[in-house]
């Protein structure tokens, strides 16, 4: 009988990877389940050197055989479609992937009699706080098809922790950002609709200008304000929730921030001082289906997980996603 193994559903991409090395880090076996939409076969292969199945989460059949073939002691769910804005205008996409896809894996995952999932939550699932830093108990009212998505999913897991035992923990991650220490691992998407690699590129002059989306909202600069989490803080949690499950932890939902918000000017402020570059910046009109300000509560998942963010300063997660920026688009 082979070692058991983690299943990582969208493991080749952002999260995924930084989280695969992680947990290779700590002496797991890991196979990843990736239809490289966003994910990147060249990270998982010369970095990671790890096991990619390209295929799709709402593929049963194909999900039927890696639970046949392969000993999956657990699932880490990161897979999904995440764009905020693309979700208010394609909210079908989002459904089925999202919603569907996630269905779709734990069917497979209840007929394989696998019963411990790592599941990607937001927090997009708070809609406007009503109180801040939001703690897990906080009213959960999406205000866009993204953090619907993921509102259901959290709503089948409870359902299907009290039906079927089993047992899930739900992280609730605030605004990933940074990049691996050794600028091995980083954020990639095309197309990019991120702040923080947005404006990064611009400042490497892969693209003309930044735009702000909305300058009247109620903060102090006028502009949104974001919980900007280091990649590297949500592997190490990924890694302390398994754990945590494989020791026959009971179902719990975490927040994963870091307790402090950034404006988007400051975002822009701190990677002109960081890259010494200059670039346009253009002020324009909200964009659909963005709270004013999200920042979280993490009292909780350090109390139980034992977890809080090491790289909280903005300073340093923009230092970590520069170094990766030059290394990737240095060609
Ligand atoms: N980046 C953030 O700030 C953030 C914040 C909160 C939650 N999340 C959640 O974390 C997870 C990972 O996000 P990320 O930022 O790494 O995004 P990402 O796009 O880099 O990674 C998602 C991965 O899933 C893969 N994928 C998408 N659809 C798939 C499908 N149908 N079958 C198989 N693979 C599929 C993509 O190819 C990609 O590699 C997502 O579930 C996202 O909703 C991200
Ligand atoms: O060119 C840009 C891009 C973004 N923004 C603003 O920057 C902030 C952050 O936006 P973005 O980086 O796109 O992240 P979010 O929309 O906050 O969404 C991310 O963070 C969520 C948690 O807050 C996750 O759930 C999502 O998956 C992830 O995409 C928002 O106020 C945007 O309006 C701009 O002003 N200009």
């Amino acid at each position: 009988m082979e070692n058991p193994t983690i299943l990582i559903t969208g493991g080749a991409g952002y999260i995924g990877t930084h989280t695969v090395l992680a947990l290779q880090e700590a002496g797991y076996s890991v196979l990843i389940l990736d239809n490289l939409v966003y994910g990147h076969r060249d990270l998982v292969e010369k970095v990671l050197k790890a096991e990619l199945i390209c295929g799709n989460i709402c593929d049963r059949p194909l999900l039927d055989q890696i639970f046949a073939q392969r000993s999956i002691e657990a699932v880490i769910h990161f897979a999904a479609y995440t764009y905020v804005n693309e979700s208010v205008s394609d909210p079908l996409k989002y459904y089925q992937t999202n919603v569907l896809g996630s269905l779709t894996l734990l069917e497979a995952m209840l007929q394989a009699e696998v019963n411990k999932i790592v599941f990607s939550s937001t927090c997009a699932t708070y809609g406007i706080p009503q109180q801040i830093p939001i703690p897990e108990e906080h009213p959960q009212n999406p205000i866009n098809p993204y953090g619907a998505t993921k509102l259901m999913v959290e709503k089948i897991l409870l359902d299907f922790d009290r039906a079927y035992q089993l047992r899930s923990v739900c992280f609730r991650y605030f605004n990933a950002a940074g990049a691996d220490k050794l600028g091995r691992l980083g954020e990639d998407r095309t197309p990019e609709t991120h702040l923080i690699p947005l404006v990064l590129l611009t400042a490497l002059g892969k693209r003309e200008k930044v735009f702000i989306f909305g300058t009247d909202y109620d903060t102090p600069d006028g502009t949104c304000i974001r919980d900007y989490i280091h990649v590297i803080d949500l592997a190490h949690a990924h890694v302390l929730g398994l754990n945590y499950l494989l020791q026959g932890g009971e179902t719990e939902i975490f927040n994963l921030g870091n307790g402090n918000g950034f404006s988007v000017q400051q975002v822009i402020d701190t990677v002109i001082n960081i890259t010494k570059r200059s670039f346009p910046v253009v002020k324009t009109e909200r964009r659909t289906g963005d709270p004013p300000i999200l920042v979280g509560n993490y009292e909780k998942v350090q109390r139980v997980l034992g977890w809080k963010p090491a790289y909280s300063k903005l300073e340093e997660m923009i230092e970590d996603a520069w170094r990766w920026h030059q290394r990737r688009h240095s060609d």
